[in-house]
């Protein structure tokens, strides 16, 4: 106890914060479900995010409204949408690439949109057809309609540490895109790494640039997990006083435009270490577990949690990861 006692002083100190609340954004219903082949039916989306509801998890990612010919798993956006129980204080969102996806999601009544663009030229133009610039031309009226309508737009950046198409990304490619997007009235920029490549030592290099001219209270970091770097990653991201995180239940996800990447780190990974170190983040380990599971059987396949794997070998994981 004495230990992470002192740990989240230390870390108090570096962030210069006085609450040890970390924000974790749950992506699994996007993010994870996104690239899965076989359409998932609409109602195993509710269900899930339903159950993620109920493990208080604040910020739950529901769907994108991105073209159906691009990605056909999410094409059911306006459904899913409708048919969610929401609970008061979560914050559901989606993803907007555009004006067209911006005015259906707020039909559908979205309490957060986020756009997306990239630090690499040419996963952009796979990704969502077109140039770095174009793509921040095409978020200003977005950002813009949506402060005209009170809706907050969190931006991303893809490729951080690395792209499929381009190998190293600059830091200076990061820090240009996610400069512009705080300018136009991002609230947070969320970091991908999409491909899972990076490491302590290069997330640290992009973190000590970047954090010179954008404040850690308004960055975010999105770890997929490929070489098992995530947690490490997101480790060096609070050190340096990084405090939310996106990640994804059951470790579920990667992007259709970036082959080979992995899942998110998995939230219950994320909410056990934070657990460890002390730290706050209000989510319900035990059930989250439940969740994991329950989707990982719905795909049929292992859930890529090593908290959800050891717990459900457990019979009560309650005590376990606490300080
Ligand atoms: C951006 C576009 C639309 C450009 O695609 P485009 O083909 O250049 O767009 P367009 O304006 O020429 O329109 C083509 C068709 O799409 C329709 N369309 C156009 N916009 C929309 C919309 N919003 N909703 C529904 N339909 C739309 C439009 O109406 C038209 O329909 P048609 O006339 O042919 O029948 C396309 O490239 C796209 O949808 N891309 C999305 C790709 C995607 O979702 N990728 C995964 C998410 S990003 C990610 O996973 C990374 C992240 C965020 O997790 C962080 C990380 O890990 O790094």
């Amino acid at each position: 106890v004495l230990k992470s006692c002192n740990y989240v002083a230390r870390l108090n100190m570096a962030t210069r914060k006085f609450s040890d609340f970390i924000k974790i954004v749950e992506v699994g219903p996007r993010d994870g479900l996104q690239n899965e082949k076989k359409l998932v039916p609409t109602e195993t989306k509710v269900e899930l995010i339903n159950q993620l509801s109920e493990c208080n998890l604040q910020f739950i990612e529901a769907t994108s409204f991105v073209s159906p010919k691009w990605v056909p798993q999410m094409k059911d956006h306006v459904e899913v949408m409708h048919q969610i129980q929401r609970k008061p204080g979560v914050k559901y969102s989606a993803l907007t690439p555009n004006i067209k996806g911006f005015e259906a999601a707020f039909a559908s009544e979205v309490d957060e949109v986020a756009v997306f663009g990239a630090a690499s030229e040419s996963f952009s133009q796979k990704n969502i057809n077109c140039s770095i610039q174009e793509s921040l031309e095409r978020f200003r009226p977005v950002v813009q309609a949506a402060k005209d309508n009170n809706v907050l737009v969190r931006g991303y950046v893809s490729c951080v540490l690395g792209c499929p198409y381009e190998g190293n990304i600059k830091p200076s490619s990061v820090i240009d895109v996610a400069e512009q997007m705080v300018d136009m009235g991002c609230y947070e920029v969320s970091l991908g790494d999409t491909i899972g490549v990076g490491t302590p030592g290069s997330m640290k290099v992009l973190l000590s640039e970047l954090l010179n001219s954008i404040s850690n209270q308004i960055i975010a970091l999105h770890c997929h997990d490929t070489y098992g770097q995530a947690l490490a990653n997101i480790l060096t991201g609070l050190e340096m006083g990084v405090t939310t995180f996106d990640s994804s239940v059951a470790g579920l996800g990667g992007c259709p435009y970036a082959k080979g990447a992995s899942g998110n780190v998995a939230t219950e990974d994320v909410i056990y270490m934070m657990n460890g170190m002390g730290l706050q983040t209000g989510v319900d380990l035990d059930k989250l577990c439940k969740v994991g599971n329950f989707i990982s059987t719905f795909l049929n396949r292992t859930n890529a949690s090593k908290v959800g794997q050891a717990l459900s070998h457990k019979q009560s994981p309650k005590s376990l990861g606490k300080s």
